[in-house]
């Protein structure tokens, strides 16, 4: 017997971060120099990093480096692992009153014992270019303008870069995180999506996310996601960033979702690298702008 042939499964889109962030930091640099030629300021952002992490301090010098790429200053402070509580708060002050200043960041994940929200609560919500702080996750639920975090906003850049219409639209996040989950879902409210929020206690993940039009995933669990949970024609957001074993002596960079299998049917799809990531950077550099642009009271176009 002759069975009818299956539907040949349509390749996704891939949606290509690297390429997006860099068109969108080509198109940053103009609208610095605008600002600079206006206002005569040029804006500065601050990178502190505790400690000798060597992934993180490849991602400070990464940022200082496209900073000053696009006309923009970059001051990198870097502290010794056994800096104190009070002396990281001493710097954040006087970064808090250096006029020079617009955009802070202070590199997460702080080596013990320092204590990261009191930390992040005694940076200027006006320079908190993360938009950790209370202030800016209090603005951004209440839906009123607010430095937004990076990842979640290079995220809803993607979606609106690929033209597809969010109002209406099943979202599913799943990640709970301050950093990247749970103001995802504010965005995603904010676009007039029907959004979920999912974490490790859900039940029937796999569920919630055959019935998702866009899925983002956020947990940092390598391949959590497989391609069978994955509603046809679905746009797949992936943040993850997991270092795995290559099989080979080395490693590789992996993203939460199974790629392989999504992407046959995945409507588009963020590879990792060159997804998300780029587009935190990106985010991060327009943060500044616009913090130095309501610093100084100039537009920041
Ligand atoms: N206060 C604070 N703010 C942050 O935004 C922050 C932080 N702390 N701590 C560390 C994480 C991590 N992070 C990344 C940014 C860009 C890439 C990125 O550009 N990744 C590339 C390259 C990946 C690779 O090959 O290493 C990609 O995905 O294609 C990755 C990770 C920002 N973080």
């Amino acid at each position: 017997m002759n069975a009818s042939p299956l539907p040949r499964p349509v390749p996704a889109r891939v949606i290509d971060g690297k390429a997006v962030a860099a068109a969108r930091t080509q198109a940053l640099a103009q609208r610095v120099a605008g600002f600079r030629e206006r206002t005569g300021v040029v804006p500065g952002l601050a990178v502190v990093l505790v400690g000798d992490d060597a992934a993180s301090a490849i991602y400070v010098r990464r940022k200082a480096r496209q900073c000053e790429a696009v006309g923009m200053r970059s001051v990198q402070h870097v502290l010794p692992g056994a800096t104190t509580q009070a002396e990281l708060l001493a710097l954040v002050e006087r970064l808090n009153r250096d006029p020079d200043v617009h955009g802070i960041l202070v590199q997460l994940p702080l080596p013990r014992p320092l204590d990261e929200a009191a930390i992040l609560a005694a940076v200027d919500p006006d320079k908190d270019v993360d938009g950790f702080h209370t202030m800016n996750a209090g603005r951004l639920a209440l839906g009123r303008p607010a430095l937004v975090p990076c990842t979640p906003l290079g995220c809803l850049l993607l979606l609106r870069e690929l033209g597809v219409a969010l109002r209406g639209k099943r979202a599913l996040v799943v990640g709970r995180s301050v950093i990247v989950g749970r103001p995802m879902a504010q965005l995603l409210l904010m676009e007039d999506c029907t959004v979920t929020i999912a974490h490790r206690h859900s039940q029937d993940l796999a569920m919630l996310c055959r019935e998702a039009d866009i899925l983002i995933v956020a947990v940092g669990i390598p391949g959590l996601i497989r391609g069978d949970w994955i509603r046809p024609g679905a746009v797949v957001i992936d943040v993850g960033i997991n270092r795995v074993d290559d099989g080979a002596g080395g490693s590789r960079i992996v993203g939460d979702v199974a790629y392989d299998e999504a992407a046959h049917v995945a409507g588009a799809i963020t590879p990792v690298p060159g997804g998300v990531g780029p587009m935190t950077i990106a985010c991060l550099l327009e943060n500044t702008l616009a913090a130095a642009a309501a610093i100084e009271g100039g537009a920041a176009a």
